[in-house]
């Protein structure tokens, strides 16, 4: 696996004709990214991973200084799941002045949930997701679907900006309890990780509801939200919406639960799409 620090290294390596499956991570990997690598590799004629904590898409009170970055394993596992290029910039390398121009994502869909509690959040994430883009050019890059909202504001950067890039989704891959994999699962006391499942229970009871034929969202979300609560956990959100734009659904429509929630100071999000649409 080469491995290139900066711009220059990654154009240098990829010159030529290669267009390549690009996943673009923040690093400390596990399986859910090696899945998402090994996705990726059929589709391009070179795997290429990004490891870079981006700052732009923290807020101050966030957890950046904290983020774990365990770069020894995180090669070897890129290695083992044959990976073929690692880029991975230190900040003066991908952001050599300030990075004053941004993509301002639609509002819109931008506002909305993750956007809501962490202003700025989406900016911050299609600006570097934009700039990775320039650097590596793939001709196809791969998203889990855990950020379920990150997925779909990546697939309208794209669309809007005529990028010649295919998005694809990844599944979200779970600990055998039904835990979305996440790195910031990590920051879980060992009674915290037993309790963390119930975010992914919260939703298969939210997607139980509606194939029982639930039509209520508002007393199924406070239902949800209060359960949560209940436990501990200061949840966020814990909606239903349609999965077309994520705003409320309407009868018939396609729908996909979302949850954001803190357990002790670890902030997890997860999400399931239910295949029953809304009664
Ligand atoms: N459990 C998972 N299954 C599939 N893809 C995942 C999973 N967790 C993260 N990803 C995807 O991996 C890519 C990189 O994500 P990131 O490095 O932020 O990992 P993360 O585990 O989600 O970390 P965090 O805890 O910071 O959210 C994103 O496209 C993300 O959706
Ligand atoms: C897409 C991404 C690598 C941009 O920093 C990040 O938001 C992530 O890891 O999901
Ligand atoms: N996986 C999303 C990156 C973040 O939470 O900052």
């Amino acid at each position: 696996m080469y491995i290139a620090k900066t711009i220059d290294e990654l154009r240098s390596h990829l010159a030529g004709s290669q267009r390549p499956a690009f996943v673009p991570t923040m690093g400390n990997l596990h399986d859910g990214h090696l899945a998402l690598v090994r996705q990726a590799k059929p589709l391009g004629d070179a795997t290429v991973a990004s490891i870079f904590v981006n700052r732009l898409q923290f807020l101050p009170h966030e957890d950046f200084d904290t983020y774990p970055r365990t770069w020894e394993s995180d090669c070897e596992k890129l290695r083992a799941a044959g990976c073929d290029v690692l880029f991975a910039p230190d900040e003066k390398a991908l952001y050599p002045e300030p990075q004053t121009c941004k993509v301002h994502p639609d509002p819109v869909l931008a506002d909305l949930l993750e956007g809501h509690f962490r202003p700025g959040f989406f900016i911050g994430v299609c600006t570097v997701v934009m700039k990775l883009f320039q650097c590596v050019q793939p001709r196809v890059a791969v998203f889990g679907k855990k950020d379920y909202q990150q997925l779909m504001m990546i697939r309208h950067m794209v669309r809007q900006f005529a990028l010649p890039i295919e998005i694809v989704g990844g599944e979200t891959f779970r600990a055998d309890d039904g835990l979305a994999l996440s790195s910031r699962n990590g920051y879980l006391s060992a009674t915290e990780r037993a309790e963390a499942v119930q975010l992914s229970k919260a939703l298969q009871a939210m997607a139980e509801a509606v194939r029982a034929g639930e039509r209520d969202v508002a007393a199924l979300e406070a239902r949800a939200m209060q359960s949560l609560a209940q436990r501990g956990w200061q949840p966020d959100y814990l909606v239903l919406r349609r999965r077309a734009d994520l705003q409320a659904p309407q009868a018939g429509d396609a729908l996909v639960a979302l949850a954001a929630a803190r357990l002790g100071s670890t902030r997890l999000i997860d999400n399931l799409e239910i295949d029953t649409p809304l009664a």
